[in-house]
């Protein structure tokens, strides 16, 4: 059954993932950006308290959502167009934020970053007891990720943000897939294309030496 408008559906962001990547291998930019769209409505549905972390997703969607849309659209279909596009013109700032302060490349970087958090913390939920803790698992998740990336001062605000997260079987509720059992076999079903997704990216990323953009 389709969810109400406006509402988080996994299966919505399971699809969105699912069709990033073509036969050949390339990740599209428009269902990738669709993904993290829905995940931002999820957030936004579990309080103020997230909403340091959806603006600036949504600040970053918004920024790649404009060159998709923009002149330049065409280059900005794939991934590895837009990779390409960006480093042969010399729109990508490689040592410093200087004269490219939001080249595509280094925005999506962000989200991919975000991503890997993402797939920890669904397999985190996915094969944890019933009773476990749905913090520690994020937070957990966000220690082998993001945090790295992240000054204290984000790191603290994100753990206390994290205290405010649900029960396991409240959070796979929200999902709405039914109940919490749909809603961990979905989360089986999910996880395949978001790693996939997400090694395509990292390789792509590893060969253009693109992995740690300021
Ligand atoms: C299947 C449903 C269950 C999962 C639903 C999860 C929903 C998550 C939705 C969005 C995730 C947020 C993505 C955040 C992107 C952060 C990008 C980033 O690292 N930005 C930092 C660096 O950017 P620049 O300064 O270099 O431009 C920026 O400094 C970050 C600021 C905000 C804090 C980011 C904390 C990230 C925590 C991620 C965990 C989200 C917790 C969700 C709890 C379910």
């Amino acid at each position: 059954m389709a969810a109400a408008p406006g509402a988080f559906s996994l299966r919505e962001v399971l699809a969105a993932f699912q069709a990033c990547v073509t036969e050949q291998r390339e990740v599209l930019l428009g269902p990738y950006l669709q993904g993290w769209r829905g995940l931002v409505r999820f957030l936004n549905g579990l309080g103020a308290i997230f909403s340091f972390i959806s603006k600036d997703a949504v600040t970053k969607i918004q920024i790649m959502e404009s060159y998709c849309s923009g002149e330049r659209r065409e280059e900005y279909r794939t991934l590895q167009s837009m990779v390409s596009y960006e480093l042969s013109r010399g729109l990508v700032d490689l040592q410093r934020r200087s004269s490219h302060p939001d080249s595509g490349c280094r925005t999506i970087l962000r989200l991919h970053r975000a991503l890997r958090w993402l797939q920890l913390f669904l397999e985190g939920l996915r094969t944890a007891r019933q009773d476990a803790s749905t913090s520690a698992i994020c937070t957990d998740s966000y220690n082998a990720s993001l945090a790295a990336y992240h000054p204290w001062v984000v790191r603290k605000a994100a753990v206390v943000a994290f205290c405010a997260l649900p029960s396991r079987d409240a959070f796979l509720e929200v999902m709405n897939v039914g109940g919490p059992e749909e809603a961990v076999e979905m989360l089986g079903d999910a996880l395949p294309h978001i790693r996939d997704v997400y090694g395509i990216t990292q390789e792509l990323y590893e060969q253009h030496c693109l992995l740690n953009l300021p």
